[in-house]
């Protein structure tokens, strides 16, 4: 006899029941996570160059002397979720926390570090949309982030100098941590260029290390004007406050990273048609644009890779317009924007991929 529509066995219905709590709880990791670099627990273990037992861990972050069971399980959980490891203390027996591969991009000032971005996006001002996305799918805006706030996040980041600056930040520590990668790993999409535009290129981080690593080539970064704002420039890289639904720069290339996945099809075919114009008047032969963004529905790739990729996709949709594309739907867009071909240089950036759009 069935217990529960479809649920035959005890086992059955004890796993769903297992199952709905793992789910209802998942954000306890994120928050633990936030605490953790809250409380500074990467940079303390950094610090000591060595594994730390608990009393240790405990005494350098000063916490209450009352607490140290939290402690221990605050770590208990993100050893599970291998943001640390347990190993044996230098000195004996006890045992001590060390650092995994994830934690070490926690620790704060370190070129590549995340720590901003995790302290980002777990902030409620990044986290408050998700509480309204049932409300959005009854009202009228185009957006959660909009019903929760009266302004896409655009517009907030202008008028709010404090949201501005921790989404900027937050954006930045991943320009850092791609940038390398993409000047070694994908010298031959930069190669011959004398001019390229970065459009919505944020702080600059990717144009600046870009126009770096390739001699014969200058490089414009177009964002907003509260983005750019303040930003100086060198005699290889310049600045310049606009709008690209209006006017994008002439060059050989534009470079969007993390733009169209903002944007709905309708506003990517404009973005993409303002790029077109942008490099019409270049008589280089290498003109195009440059993608990079998460291409979604590759049937071979791991169940993590695609559940982070569709945790992207619901953060679109829960701040903005955006969405992820499967190679298909990016291909809709190049064509319907007027552009003769692409091609895809599938993951050097782990999840994301680079396009190079062809007019
Ligand atoms: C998700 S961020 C990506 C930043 C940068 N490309 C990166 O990957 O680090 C999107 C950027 O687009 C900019 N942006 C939004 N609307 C824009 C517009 N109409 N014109 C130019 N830039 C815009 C934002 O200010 C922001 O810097
Ligand atoms: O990591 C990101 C986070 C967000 C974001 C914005 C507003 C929110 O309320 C929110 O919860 C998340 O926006 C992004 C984005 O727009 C990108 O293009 C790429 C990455 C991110």
């Amino acid at each position: 006899m069935a217990l529960l529509n479809g649920i035959e066995s005890t086992q059955e219905l004890l796993d769903a029941q297992a199952h709905v709590w793992n789910q209802t709880f998942n954000y306890i990791n994120s928050m633990s996570l936030k605490c953790a670099v809250q409380l500074g627990i990467p940079d303390a273990i950094h610090r000591h160059g060595a594994p730390l037992t608990l009393s240790q861990l405990a005494d350098v972050l000063s916490i209450n002397k009352t607490k140290s069971d939290g402690l221990f399980r605050l770590m208990r959980i993100l050893v599970q979720s291998k943001f640390f490891d347990k190993v044996k203390a230098l000195s004996g027996e006890e045992e001590a926390y060390c650092l995994t591969r994830a934690s070490r991009l926690l620790v704060r000032d370190e070129p590549l570090s995340m720590e901003t971005f995790v302290v980002a996006m777990v902030d409620p001002i990044f986290v408050d949309p998700f509480h309204h996305v049932g409300e959005w799918f009854g009202d009228d805006h185009p957006s959660p982030f909009f019903t929760k706030n009266g302004r896409n996040v655009w517009d907030y980041a202008g008028v709010e100098q404090s949201f501005n600056q921790l989404f900027n930040e937050a954006m930045a520590t991943d320009a850092r941590l791609v940038t390398g990668i993409l000047v070694q790993e994908c010298k031959q999409v930069f190669e011959g260029l004398e001019t390229m535009v970065d459009v919505g290129g944020g702080t600059g981080i990717v144009a600046r290390g870009v126009a770096a690593a390739f001699p014969g080539l200058k490089c414009v970064v177009l964002d907003l004007p509260h983005v750019v704002a303040g930003l100086e420039g060198s005699e290889k890289l310049s600045f310049v406050g606009g709008d690209m639904f209006e006017f994008i720069p002439h060059a050989n290339a534009v470079f969007l990273k993390w733009i169209l996945h903002d944007w709905s099809d309708e506003e990517c075919v404009s973005i993409l048609k303002k790029c077109k114009e942008a490099i019409a008047g270049s008589n280089k032969n290498g003109k195009k644009v440059i993608i990079v963004d998460m291409i979604v529905g590759d049937e071979r790739e791991e169940d993590k890779t695609t559940e982070t990729k569709l945790l992207f996709d619901s953060m679109m949709m829960a701040a903005l317009t955006g969405k992820e594309r499967s190679e298909k739907e990016w291909a809709n867009l190049f064509y319907t924007s007027g552009f003769q071909n692409y091609n895809i240089t599938p993951y050097p950036l782990g999840l994301r991929s680079v396009m190079e759009v062809f007019p």
